[in-house]
This record gives C-alpha cells, sequence and structure tokens, in this order.
C-alpha cells in the first residue's frame, strides 16, 4: 500500500508559479515536516496533496491512481486536512464542529450512527477538549479552536492528515502535545511548520521548499544543516546535534543587541 504522491507538480496562481516542480512520496505512518519562508508554498502544495487545487502540470495520486480518477468524497473519507484559518458561520458547539469531520462517511439525510458518536468522542479525548463539548465555537479562544479543527480532523479517521501550521496560537504546552499527537498517530501526516526546532523533534522526514522549489528532503538530521537555513532563511545558525535530532540555535544579526 502507498499513500499520496506528487509527481513534478506545478501550481500557477494569478500567473505566478508557486508551486514548481514538486515530487513527494509519503511512506504510510510517516510524519512529514513542510519547510519554507514565507510565501514559500507550503500551503498550496498541502490543497494540492489535499486535492482541493488541481495542479497546472504534473500529477497527485493516492494509492497510484490520480487524485479525479479517486473522486472527491473517497479521497475525503481518506484525506482529512486543518487549514490555517478554519472559520464556521453559524451558531456550533465543539462536538457539532468535530462531528463535520464524519461527514464524508455518512449517506446522506441519515442520521448519525452509534460509530459516528464514539469517533467523535475519541477525538475529543485525544485533543483534551471533552469539557469543551458543549461550549459555543465563537466563545473558543484561538488555540482551542485550532484543536477543535484537529479533533475534528481525527473524527474523519484519516489515513492521510495535511496540517497546515497546527501549532500557530497554541502555547508551548499545547503545541508539544500537539506534535507528540500527531506523530504518535497511525496514520501518514504533512505539517507545515514554521518552528525548525519542533519540526526536528517530532517529523521523520524534512521537505523545504524556497520560492515553490523543493530545495532539500532527508531526515531532520540531513537537512537542518547551518548553510541551508542560511540559503533558505537567510539566518545564520549553530546546529548541534542532541540524541535522537538536531538543535537549532539562531544567532542574533550584527547590530544593536535588543532584549525584550
Ligand atoms: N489565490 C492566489 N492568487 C495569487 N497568489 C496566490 C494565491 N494564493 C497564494 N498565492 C501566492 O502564492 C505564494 C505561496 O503561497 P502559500 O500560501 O502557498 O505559501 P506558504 O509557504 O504557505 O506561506 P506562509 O508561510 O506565509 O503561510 C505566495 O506568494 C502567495 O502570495
Amino acid at each position: 500500500m502507498t499513500s499520496l504522491r506528487t509527481d513534478r507538480v506545478v501550481r500557477r496562481l494569478a500567473d505566478k508559479v508557486v508551486v514548481d516542480g514538486v515530487t513527494l512520496t509519503l511512506t504510510p505512518g510517516e510524519t512529514v515536516g513542510l519547510l519554507g519562508p514565507n510565501g514559500s508554498g507550503k500551503s498550496t502544495l498541502l490543497r494540492l496533496l489535499a486535492g482541493v487545487l488541481a495542479p497546472t502540470a504534473g500529477v497527485v495520486t493516492l494509492d497510484g491512481r490520480p487524485l479525479p480518477e479517486v473522486g472527491r468524497r473517497a479521497t475525503a473519507r481518506r484525506v482529512a486536512t486543518v487549514e490555517q484559518h478554519a472559520h464556521t458561520q453559524t451558531e456550533l458547539t465543539v462536538r457539532d464542529v468535530v462531528a463535520l469531520g464524519r461527514i464524508p462517511h455518512r449517506r446522506a439525510w441519515t442520521p448519525p450512527t452509534a460509530a459516528d458518536a464514539e469517533a467523535v468522542t475519541a477525538a475529543l479525548a485525544r485533543t483534551g477538549l471533552t469539557d469543551r463539548a458543549a461550549q459555543s465555537w465563537h466563545t473558543l479562544s484561538g488555540g482551542e479552536r485550532q484543536r477543535t479543527q484537529i479533533a475534528r480532523a481525527l473524527a474523519q479517521e484519516p489515513r492521510e492528515l495535511l496540517l497546515d501550521e497546527p501549532t500557530n496560537h497554541l502555547d508551548i504546552q499545547h503545541q508539544l502535545d500537539l506534535l507528540a499527537l500527531v506523530a504518535s498517530l497511525p496514520v501518514t501526516t504533512v505539517i507545515a511548520l514554521h518552528d525548525l526546532n519542533l519540526a526536528a523533534m517530532y517529523c521523520d522526514r524534512l521537505l523545504v521548499l524556497r520560492a515553490g522549489r523543493a530545495v532539500a528532503e532527508g531526515t531532520p538530521a540531513e537537512v537542518l544543516k547551518p548553510a541551508l537555513i542560511e540559503q533558505v532563511y537567510g539566518v545564520h545558525a549553530e546546529v548541534t546535534d542532541d540524541p535522537g535530532h538536531p538543535v537549532i540555535r539562531f544567532l542574533r544579526p550584527a547590530g544593536p543587541a535588543g532584549r525584550c
């Protein structure tokens, strides 16, 4: 069994090449970190992987079949996404939002089954939201909203999980908890991240984008070298080896040394 794969995908948006010939093959069960500066094409690549955007050239496959052939509903049963800025317009409780994850599994006009309810309850528990189930979405903090969207994706019981900067808005404990949870799930995960140290700690493999192109791919230790960090982010860094993963320390640019 394979998983998602992009084969030399290109995507143009408003006459600009935003993703430029990226090939990425996911191995079932692995956690792949998508790195790169703002505007480097991470979100766009995630949308291509989810089938929400069609490539301008190249192909995205799921188990070897192009996504248009797999179909939207079948893709939605397999692939869950958590976008950067998820909104809900209507008055929904946390449990209602999480239950939206069951839609791809339900037949039209049929009430939720016991299996649907169980998946929702389990997803709430896994994300620490059981006590918030009855709370209105609108009253949640940014971090609680983020966790609710993760719970919705887990309720979908996906085999592939695509996360766009899911640690935004989370305090450090919830960042670590979330990434530990994601890394422990028996699903194939692609996760766009800005924090290189968190990527080093929780990802099996990294793909680094710059101006839409893949410029490095490999394990965190292979990829996160000072020269690469300087080339991609324009930042000086020291990298030391902690058992199991590299640790990055950013060096101040020359100039007045300010402190918070
Ligand atoms: N609908 C659109 N029309 C025109 N340009 C777009 C559109 N969507 C994205 N872009 C551009 O494509 C480029 C890549 O955007 P994308 O959101 O994929 O980057 P990103 O790496 O996820 O960035 P960030 O880290 O800031 O979230 C950016 O320059 C962005 O302005």
